[in-house]
């Protein structure tokens, strides 16, 4: 007989619902074209449910669904996770209150993190939604999104992020021509964060188009 799971079997059969039909509605918005984007949902203390790498994310089934422990090994299944998975188990490790990360290639984000690499960060300030992200209360407060250069070294990526998270609590933030990382407390909260990116970037780019200054 085989060792039983480390992890609630009832409790991952629930949390891929949850994840297949969020994933569907953010991949019918198109914002995770050809395969792309990952998304995951804490289980317990020591692991978190993920996507399984290169399958279509508008499509996902509960065998499009595995667990991997918080230093991103695969916990229970031969599927190979996210190439990313590390980008999510950072943050799962480091803040217990964490509780679902999704990441997204909207051409919206794409596009925003071509346009401000260069400077490192899009200012988001004056906007009413900024109240959608958690801790803010008025549409006074600023949020700087940081972008990071792209690669496929994810460690070396990770270590970027803990550094930047050492020094502010962030709540999402841009790879370079790739796309944009959101997080929350739970699927509502990680969702409303990656709209309320989503919906900002798109009024930088628009403010742009309409030669305002930046
Ligand atoms: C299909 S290109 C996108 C990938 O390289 C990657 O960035 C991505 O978001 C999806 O990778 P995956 O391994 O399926 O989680
Ligand atoms: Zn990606």
């Amino acid at each position: 007989m085989s060792a039983p799971l480390p992890y609630d079997t009832q409790q991952l059969r629930h949390t891929a619902g949850e994840i297949i039909t969020n994933v569907r509605e953010l991949s019918h918005a198109g914002w995770t074209p050809a395969t792309s984007s990952n998304f995951s949902r804490r289980l317990d203390p020591r692991h978190a449910a993920i996507t399984v790498s290169g399958r279509d994310k508008g499509r996902l089934t509960e065998d499009d669904i595995m667990v991997v422990d918080l230093d991103g090994r695969a916990v229970g299944s031969d599927h190979r996770p996210s190439a990313e998975t590390l980008l999510h188990t950072q943050l799962y490790r480091r803040f217990p209150d964490i509780g679902c990360v999704l990441h997204t290639h909207s051409q919206v984000q794409t596009i925003a993190s071509r346009l401000y690499a260069g400077v490192g960060r899009v200012h988001l300030e004056g906007y009413e939604l900024l109240k959608a992200f958690a801790g803010n209360t008025t549409h006074e407060a600023a949020i700087d999104v940081p972008v990071f250069a792209n690669t496929q070294d994810m460690p070396t990526l990770a270590a970027q992020v803990d550094a930047l998270l050492d020094r502010q609590r962030l709540w999402g933030y841009l790879i370079d021509g790739h796309g944009l990382y959101a997080w929350g407390a739970d699927m509502a909260e990680a969702r409303r964060h990656l709209e309320a990116f989503e919906f900002l970037l798109g009024c930088e780019l628009e403010l742009r188009k309409l030669g305002c200054p930046q």
